[in-house]
């Protein structure tokens, strides 16, 4: 893998703000224990620990996870990942696509009831105002742009949105509301509810299968058709998966470049959280700026 040269020095930047050491598994335990979030300027106007408080959620909340659980199975992530190889949804722009999010409401999400592209402008504009590259703006500009799957067929939001996980081995106590996973039947398979199941320690998250949604879609299509780097590619992939870049889960399964991607993740997860109690941004006066950042790293028209 090829980490262009600004990007290797944003990275050792924050690694450097955060004290992070880039030994893997210290990094997670070393940030585990202390505010990530420290690296980011912003002022979020609300306490950090407001949210994603999901025993106090609302039953459309509890609801959502506990269908998304029950029926994320290895068998349906193969079939989604074959369904989707090959094959082109819709071609539009970035900027058309961010239009079309806009009526989506996400049903996940405790923090949050303003439509899309509200929230993709909120990301970016924090990142903005903190000063990080470009590329990690634009980064925060689609990073949900992969919930158009709403719109392309998917079965509910339960095979789009909320927080991710590993299938394929046994469903970590560290996703949120653990005990709806009886409702799946690879919980009672026992080859894959060992620590390791389907994979080989240390194979690297590149080789895992992470439940299916707006996460792996998008990433996909990003590796695929921008000029992004790998670390963005990874903000996007792994930006909802909570219980490894906040709770420390699925350690054994990381390689070497792991650790970096995981540094990458945590730089990038106060501004999608924390910017969502911002005031509403004004969508026209923004859209210069942002179709001017698309364009320099999306061709004009995207394969969705
Ligand atoms: O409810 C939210 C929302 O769906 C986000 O887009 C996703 O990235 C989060 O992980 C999830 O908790
Ligand atoms: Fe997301
Ligand atoms: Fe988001």
């Amino acid at each position: 893998m090829v980490h262009a040269p600004e990007v290797t020095e944003y990275m050792k930047r924050e690694a450097s703000k955060l004290d992070v050491i880039s030994d893997g598994v210290d990094a997670v335990n070393k940030i585990k224990g202390q505010k990530f979030d420290d690296g980011s300027k912003f002022d979020t106007g609300k306490d950090k620990a407001t949210f994603r408080r999901y025993e106090e959620a609302c039953d459309r909340v509890k609801n959502f996870y506990a269908e998304q659980h029950a029926k994320q199975t290895l068998e349906y992530n193969l079939r989604m990942r074959d369904q989707f190889k090959n094959t082109v949804r819709a071609r539009m722009s970035v900027w058309e696509a961010m239009e079309m999010l806009n009526t989506l409401v996400d049903e996940s999400d405790p923090d949050t009831s303003v439509g899309q592209i509200e929230h993709l402008l909120q990301t970016a504009e924090a990142m903005r105002r903190d000063g990080k590259p470009e590329w990690m703006q634009v980064t925060g500009l689609v990073h949900d742009l992969g919930k158009l799957l709403c719109f392309f067929g998917a079965e509910g939001q339960w095979d789009v949105v909320g927080d991710t996980f590993v299938v394929g081995c046994k469903f970590s106590d560290k996703i949120i509301y653990p005990d709806t996973f009886k409702a799946n039947p690879d919980y009672y398979d026992e080859k894959l509810q060992t620590e390791n199941g389907i994979y080989e320690p240390g194979c690297g998250l590149d080789n895992v299968l992470i439940s299916w949604g707006h996460d792996e879609y998008l990433a996909d299509i990003c590796r695929k058709q921008s000029t992004l780097p790998k670390e963005a590619i990874s903000m996007i992939r792994y930006h909802s998966f909570y219980p490894w870049h906040r709770e420390g889960a699925y350690q054994h399964l990381m390689n070497e470049d792991d650790k970096i991607q995981l540094q990458a993740v945590q730089a990038f997860n106060p501004y999608d959280l924390y910017s969502k109690s911002d005031a509403p941004p004004v969508v026209e006066e923004l859209k210069p700026y942002y179709q001017g950042l698309i364009a320099k790293f999306f061709p004009d028209e995207i394969d969705w």
